[in-house]
């Protein structure tokens, strides 16, 4: 097999480059500084195969990664990675006990930790940047008043200290990454668990009318197909179009979803697959403590 290359959401020290240290067996990896300059190098053919956060246990799904997703890429979900998040306070190298005034981070990461903010940083203000990695690329560069929320790859890679540990509000913090592809080819990944196989679904309906959602999930319960998620997104072409989002449990097939879609587009409505893919568990063990 010919070198995968692999871009994910960096710099060095995000989330995302801890799972895809975690996943991949090999290969070239290149830092992207957002999800869409991620996506969009996939959608150029710069890379194969691109890593971006889906959706984390308590702040819910990345609506960028969705939305990009949906709208302006045509990329397939070949895999999906669920890692353990462990959100930590990082400070300067320097950092002598000074009042942290100001903390950084990813929107993501912040809504983890707003209870732990709101309690211990009251007064401090928050700037929200495009990843964790990034905020402790700028709190290695600024002063000793400042802090940034990441991992302790993060701390690692920018020489930080850990002034507090595990931060994030609730204890069993997991965020999904979905792996894509342009042309799916196969991945070259470690061996690991694999929970289950799922498909993604997007399902537009055609107006907005009584039972319309509801005839939608009869299509799946009564084949017995089995849906772990369901969300909404706007279509964006105006207020009240929205689509749905479905991961249902099983891989795709030649029988189950052709007859899911036609039943959907005898009722106006249209169904596509954004991918089916087998969804990995993987344990990233926290090897740090608080300094
Ligand atoms: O900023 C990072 O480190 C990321 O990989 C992004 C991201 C996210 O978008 O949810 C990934 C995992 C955590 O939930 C926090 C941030």
């Amino acid at each position: 097999m010919e070198n995968q290359r692999i871009g994910y959401l960096g710099p060095k020290g995000t989330f995302t480059k801890m799972a895809v240290d975690a996943l991949f067996d090999g290969g070239s990896f290149i830092s992207y500084e957002s999800i869409p300059a991620c996506l969009d190098a996939v959608e150029r053919g710069d890379i194969e195969t691109g890593v971006v956060p889906l959706e984390n246990a308590i702040e819910g799904s990345v609506h960028l990664t969705i939305d990009y997703l949906v709208h302006q890429v045509n990329q397939a979900i070949i895999a999906e990675m669920t890692v353990p998040i462990k959100q930590h306070l990082l400070v300067h190298p320097d950092y002598q006990g000074e009042r942290v005034k100001k903390i950084y981070s990813h929107s993501h990461a912040i809504a983890q930790c707003h209870q732990y903010l709101h309690k211990h940083y009251p007064d401090a203000e928050i700037e929200y940047t495009a990843s964790t990695g990034r905020a402790a690329e700028i709190v290695a560069s600024s002063g000793r008043e400042t802090a940034a929320i990441g991992n302790h790859l993060a701390a690692e890679e920018n020489g930080l200290k850990l002034l507090d540990t595990n931060i994030h509000d609730y204890d069993n913090n997991h965020t999904r990454f979905a792996v894509v592809q342009k042309n799916p080819k196969t991945l070259k990944v470690k061996d690991h668990t694999v929970s289950k196989h799922k498909t993604t679904v997007m399902v537009t309906l055609p107006k907005d009318y009584a039972g319309a959602l509801h005839q939608v999930l009869a299509a799946f319960s009564w084949r017995k197909m089995n849906l772990s998620k369901i969300e909404s997104r706007p279509m964006k072409t105006g207020l009240g179009n929205y689509f749905f989002l479905i991961d249902v449990d099983q891989p795709y097939d030649q029988v189950l979803f052709p007859g899911v879609q036609a039943e959907l587009e005898a009722l106006g409505c249209q169904l596509k697959v954004l991918g089916t893919y087998p969804a990995y568990q993987i344990d990233i063990p926290a090897p740090i403590q608080k300094a």
